[in-house]
């Protein structure tokens, strides 16, 4: 595929080192700081697909200007959702193509599926277990919780009726689910669910060991997305 990078700090980086192998060709970098080029630079004659990992407060914009383009796009950014919504509703009305992921890697899609079935597993049989979740990011990271950390919260929300909301701090009430968040050194990604009773402790817990599985899965994406019209995300991709 011909790909236009929309970001390139950590991710884009990695992304276009990446590349190469997957069988893409990066065509266009777009980027605040590091480049000149517009995503109304380029449309389906001369990009196949946008990969976009930026910011919270620019992805929207970015995912609108591609499929206004008529650019299938691949959408990384997290602590962007709560115009996802909208960003459907725009995908659905130009016919586009978009697919987000709040972590792209396969190992914590699999972690995903690990945690609902967890919690469902200890909402039947496992009286007397609280659960409480960490993320610990790099210092850099701006949004908090981190995507992944919301997606798996929903997970346990979904299938463990004793918790009914999550708040990212110690928990103030028994029906609340802390989410707590870390921000140390260069750290890549780490989340942990954690069930702990009077009796034992249980935990499901993944690390990232750089941003290669993030960009692969990303890029596998960008390969899989056009001539696809609607939203998607790694279950339709890995087919989970
Ligand atoms: N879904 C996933 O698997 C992953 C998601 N992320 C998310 O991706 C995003 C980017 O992460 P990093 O690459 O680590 O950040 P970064 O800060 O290293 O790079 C972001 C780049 O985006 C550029 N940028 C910011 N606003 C822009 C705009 N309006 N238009 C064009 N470029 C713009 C910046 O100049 C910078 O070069 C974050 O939201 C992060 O949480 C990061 C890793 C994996
Ligand atoms: O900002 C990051 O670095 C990461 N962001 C994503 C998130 O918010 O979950 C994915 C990964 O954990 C790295």
């Amino acid at each position: 595929m011909r790909i236009i990078l929309i970001g390139y700090g950590k991710m884009g980086h990695t992304l276009a080192a990446l590349a190469p192998a997957h069988g893409h060709e990066v065509v266009g970098i777009v980027d605040q700081h590091a480049s000149t080029q517009r995503i109304e630079d380029f449309t389906p004659a001369t990009a196949d697909v946008a990969i976009e990992f930026t910011h919270p407060e620019s992805a929207f914009e970015n995912v609108k200007a591609c499929l206004r383009q008529g650019l299938p796009v691949v959408c990384g950014s997290t602590g962007w959702l709560h115009h996802f919504e909208e960003a459907k509703a725009l995908c659905q009305e130009l016919g586009g193509s978009l697919f987000y992921a709040s972590n792209f890697s396969v190992g914590v899609n699999l972690f995903f599926h690990f945690n609902e079935y967890i919690a469902a597993k200890m909402n039947q049989f496992a009286a007397g277990y609280d659960v409480q979740m960490t993320e610990i990011h790099h210092i850099h990271k701006v949004d908090q919780p981190s995507g992944t950390a919301l997606t798996a919260a929903q997970g346990i929300l979904a299938n463990f009726p004793a918790k009914t909301t999550w708040r990212n701090a110690p928990a103030q009430a028994p029906e609340e689910l802390a989410v707590l968040s870390e921000r140390r050194g260069e750290v890549v990604g780490t989340h942990e669910v954690r069930y702990v009773s009077a009796a034992d402790t249980i935990e499901l817990r993944h690390e990232a060991h750089s941003r290669e599985g993030f960009a692969a899965g990303a890029l596998l994406a960008a390969g899989w997305l056009p001539g696809r019209p609607g939203v998607f995300g790694m279950n339709d991709l890995l087919g989970l």
